[in-house]
């Protein structure tokens, strides 16, 4: 977390509940999110981790409770001034929702005309930048999104969620579909862009490799509310039937193994500063 202790919150989540008919996903939930951390959020499917964040993005009404952003309660806030701290927001969904109509190029300046009001050739310009950023090489700005690999489709998605220049990325399951390789190089690239820009990273995840590789903290969703959320070794030991299963199954020792072998970890790197 760029040595910063102890970080304050960019986020307070204080007392959510979501409930869908009589369905209750979230009930009393708080969670922080510190400036300049990646925050990993697991938890077994169905545990509302996409609830969540788009409770917090402002897609989704929560049904109770609290949102404080950079101090501001959310939920209490008009809807123009509410708006405003949404555009400092920049949201990577799953499946990256690129228009399949539109260039990369084209794709990244929509929210840059839109939003930021650049004139089109400025945009298109900016927007080239934005995927470079990501690892694109220049030729890719030309394509349209059949034309690329998913991994190719993700850093585009990526370059359109910065290219309003967020102060805070949330990532909806960003290494979904990708091979190994390709997910771990994302991995990086994630740190890289936190690393970087002094990004807050809020990431939403199945993938224990990018626990390791790229969180400073990791949140448990289970039984509607966070169970715990801390450094990974932390979790890792907590006494919870699905927290154990995770992370001390077959995989998720594999996860570790993998990592302690290099010693790679963000928090070793924190516990070094
Ligand atoms: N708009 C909605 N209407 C009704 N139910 C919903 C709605 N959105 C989400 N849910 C329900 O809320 C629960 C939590 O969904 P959510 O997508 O947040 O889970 P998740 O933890 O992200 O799951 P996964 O890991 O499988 O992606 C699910 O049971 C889902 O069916």
């Amino acid at each position: 977390m760029n040595g910063h202790k102890p970080a304050e919150p960019v986020i307070e989540v204080r007392q959510l509940s979501n409930r869908f008919g009589d369905h209750v996903v979230h009930e009393d939930l708080d969670l922080d999110l510190l400036r300049g951390e990646i925050l990993g959020v697991v938890g077994g499917s169905g545990t509302g981790k996409t609830v969540l964040l788009r409770s917090i993005v402002g897609l989704h009404t929560p049904s109770a409770g609290h949102i404080r952003v950079f101090g501001e309660d959310l939920t209490e806030l008009p809807s123009a001034k509410r708006s405003d701290i949404e555009q400092r927001f920049g949201v990577l969904f799953q499946g990256g929702a690129l228009f399949t109509s539109l260039n990369l190029q084209e794709n990244i300046a929509v929210p840059l005309i839109e939003h930021a009001g650049l004139k089109r050739p400025e945009a298109e310009q900016l927007a080239r930048m934005k995927l470079g950023l990501t690892g694109l090489p220049p030729e890719a700005a030309t394509k349209y999104p059949s034309e690329l690999s998913g991994g190719m489709v993700k850093r585009a998605s990526l370059a359109r969620a910065l290219a309003l220049d967020p102060e805070i990325l949330f990532l909806d399951e960003p290494t979904a579909g990708l091979d190994p390789i390709g997910a771990a190089a994302f991995d990086r690239l994630i740190v890289t862009l936190r690393d970087a820009l002094g990004l807050t990273v809020f990431l939403v995840t199945h993938d224990l490799d990018t626990l390791y590789a790229a969180c400073d903290r990791v949140a448990v969703l289970s039984q509607r509310r966070v169970l715990v959320a801390d450094r990974l070794d932390v979790v890792a030991a907590t006494d919870d039937d699905w927290v154990q299963d995770y992370f001390n199954g077959p995989r998720g020792r594999a996860a570790s193994q993998a990592f302690s072998a290099h010693n790679t970890h963000p928090t070793h790197r924190n516990r070094e500063q």
